[in-house]
């Protein structure tokens, strides 16, 4: 299975350094993890970095895998619209990145199967031109997945989405990570989303990880106070689950 370690990992853009020295436990298979911090922090720069997109020091160390570094699959923030493509174009078209053009059934089949798995198979047909946010928000997870990466990196995924698909796309993840063994790393802006489905959180603030743990240690008053300046309290619900309560900006 699938592991993935990252030692003294930087980015730079030209001349500007962005990032640095983010070193992590060994990430193992079927583990989700949360990466945190403020905007501009550099949480997108990380996923681009770890996904060679961008180049920088440090290594991004993947074992247990034969497919190299093209088993790891970005899923961007900012997901555009190519008008001219309908969404199951846009998708057989990622299941076909770096591979030949002859397609077989069973990819005609696994396309059909993440449409229906994300609820977007009456969108097959429309030109990703006509889709909402939140819809081209959930194509742009199907073109993810339709790669059966083994790490997976999801910039925001939910941030478009309204409540009900929020828990529907998080739920469906986490449950693929652990059924297919994946790698799944989320940044995400919702805490409440970190402390419910990601066992450790990496924290990033100005271009530096600021903390790397266990999901509720990580998330702390002093965290949110420090990092996200705001006064806040981790409280149990009815239901047992920690969540953030936000009292006030500092
Ligand atoms: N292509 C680029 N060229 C130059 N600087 C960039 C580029 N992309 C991002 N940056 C800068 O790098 C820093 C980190 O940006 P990044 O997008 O990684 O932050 P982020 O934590 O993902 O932010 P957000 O939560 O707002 O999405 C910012 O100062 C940003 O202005």
């Amino acid at each position: 299975m699938v592991a993935l370690a990252l030692q003294d990992v930087g980015a730079a853009y030209g001349r500007t350094t962005v990032l640095s020295g983010v070193t992590t436990d060994l990430l193992e298979s079927g583990s989700v993890t949360a990466v945190i911090g403020p905007n501009a922090a550099g949480k997108s720069t990380f996923f681009k970095r770890i996904a060679s997109l961008i180049s920088g020091p440090g290594v991004v160390q993947l074992s247990d895998t034969d497919r190299g570094k093209k088993t790891i699959c970005y899923m961007p923030q900012d997901t555009g619209a190519n008008a001219v493509l309908t969404v199951y174009e846009s998708v057989l078209l990622s299941a076909k990145q770096g591979g030949g053009w002859r397609v077989s059934d069973d990819e005609l089949g696994s396309i059909d199967a993440i449409l229906k798995s994300l609820r977007i198979s009456d969108l097959a047909f429309k030109g990703l031109g006509e889709l909402s946010g939140g819809q081209r928000q959930l194509v742009s997870l199907a073109q993810a997945l339709v790669r059966e990466p083994e790490v997976l990196l999801m910039d925001e995924p939910t941030s478009a989405l309204d409540l009900h698909r929020q828990i529907d796309v998080l739920d469906f993840v986490s449950e693929l990570a652990v059924r297919k063994g994946m790698i799944v790393l989320i940044a995400l802006h919702d805490l409440n989303h970190a402390l419910r489905y990601c066992q450790n959180t990496i924290v990033i603030a100005d271009g530096v990880m600021v903390a790397s743990g266990p999901t509720k240690s990580v998330i702390n008053d002093g965290m949110l106070r420090d990092i996200y300046r705001v006064a806040a309290r981790i409280e149990t619900c009815s239901l047992g689950r920690p969540m953030v309560i936000v009292d006030r900006a500092i």
